[in-house]
């Protein structure tokens, strides 16, 4: 079922000087009830604009947004907040609130006149801090916590608003890895449970493609909308994201760094003779990494390469080797919690 709608939309701004300021062109699009839907693009492409602009709290330029039908200028505010919650990137709160109290902020479209809070608003708190696995914060007051602990708050202030949209600008932008990744399974599960309709801008590229059930992409000017699989195998994730020092792997579905500067081509592989070697370094994935690195230097990996570089092991001292060809030259180097490849193959055979 479509909760959001949009047709013709044109979002910006208008500029003091009572220009328009056009940022995005959106043609048709729609969300559905339980869809958890990432927003992505470049810098500065629109992605907070359209949030904004979709959660009413600017207008569009041209065009219409409609929420579950309804023209979204049409609704009054305690409506809308009833409908849509907005979780913004690096809100500051004034005052020594608790983390409690903020949370219980997210219920203001409940409460009653005379702003009683009711048993159903403070076990909502509770659920939405158990939710974000925050409970443990619950009395502490939000100007202390650190900026991945408060974003998680804003999350469970937005779950405590209880509506079924939920917007968020940037929200895993200050939290590690592992709750960042926490954070997207646990706004898809909301979806799916809930079967509430979430839309989150960020610059997780590789974790939407992996956990989003649909991706937003903002180009210039537009929205490519699909499903991860779709939009790698169409290679739009290249067109938008690669650069010089960039490249996304569609079969990794990984970015891989590299350089302009070119440099040399180069082979590496794994000499027979090291199935002696009993020692506890898994070598493949030393390799696998070690062509990164060569990658990100700018060589290019070859099969003809110019530098033929073979991991072996010997039996004579025990050792593992670095053995490396250039032309007619060969060194080896005999492997050591130091030893810089890269540096040193520069440094003996071009330099
Ligand atoms: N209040 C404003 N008035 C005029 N122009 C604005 C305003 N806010 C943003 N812009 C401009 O609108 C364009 C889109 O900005 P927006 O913040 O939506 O991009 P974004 O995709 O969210 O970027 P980022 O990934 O860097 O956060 C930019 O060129 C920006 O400078």
């Amino acid at each position: 079922m479509k909760t959001i709608e949009i047709k013709n939309l044109i979002t910006g701004y208008h500029q003091k000087n009572k220009e328009i300021y056009k940022v995005g062109n959106y043609p048709s699009l729609t969300l559905n009830k339980g869809d958890f839907v990432t927003l992505i693009g470049r810098n500065g492409i629109g992605k907070s604009t359209l949030l904004k602009t979709l959660s009413g709290d600017i207008p569009p330029i041209e065009g219409e947004v409609k929420i579950n039908g309804t023209p979204i200028h049409q609704l009054d505010n305690i409506t809308r907040s009833k409908l849509i919650s907005f979780v913004l990137p690096n809100v500051q709160i004034n005052g020594r609130l608790t983390v409690e109290e903020v949370v219980m902020l997210g219920r203001y479209p409940y409460i009653n006149w005379w702003g009683k809070t009711s048993d159903d608003d403070k076990l909502s708190v509770i659920r939405a801090l158990e939710s974000v696995q925050a409970m443990h914060l619950k009395n502490r007051d939000i100007t202390t916590l650190s900026d991945g602990e408060k974003q998680k708050v804003m999350i469970a202030r937005a779950l405590a608003q209880d509506t079924p949209i939920i917007f968020l600008d940037e929200s895993t932008a200050h939290l590690d890895l592992p709750n960042r990744v926490e954070v997207f399974q646990l706004l898809k599960i909301i979806a799916r449970k809930s079967q509430k309709t979430i839309l989150l801008s960020t610059h997780e590229i590789e974790m939407s493609l992996q956990v989003a059930d649909y991706i937003w992409l903002l180009q210039k000017g537009k929205c490519t909308f699909g499903t991860p699989d779709l939009l790698v195998s169409k290679n739009t994730i290249r067109e938008v994201f690669n650069s010089n020092y960039v490249g996304f792997d569609k079969e990794s579905g990984v970015f891989k760094f590299c350089s302009i500067e070119k440099q040399f081509s180069f082979g590496i592989e794994l000499d027979v003779s090291v199935k002696d070697y009993l020692g506890h370094q898994d070598v493949d994935i030393r390799i696998l990494w070690l062509i990164k690195k060569f990658i990100s230097e700018g060589c290019d990996e070859s099969k003809d390469a110019d530098v033929q570089i073979k991991l072996l092991y010997s039996t004579d001292n025990e050792l593992l080797e670095w053995n490396v060809t250039y032309k007619n030259k060969t060194l080896i180097y005999q492997d050591h919690d130091n030893l810089n490849l890269y540096n040193q193959i520069n440094k003996d055979f071009f330099s």
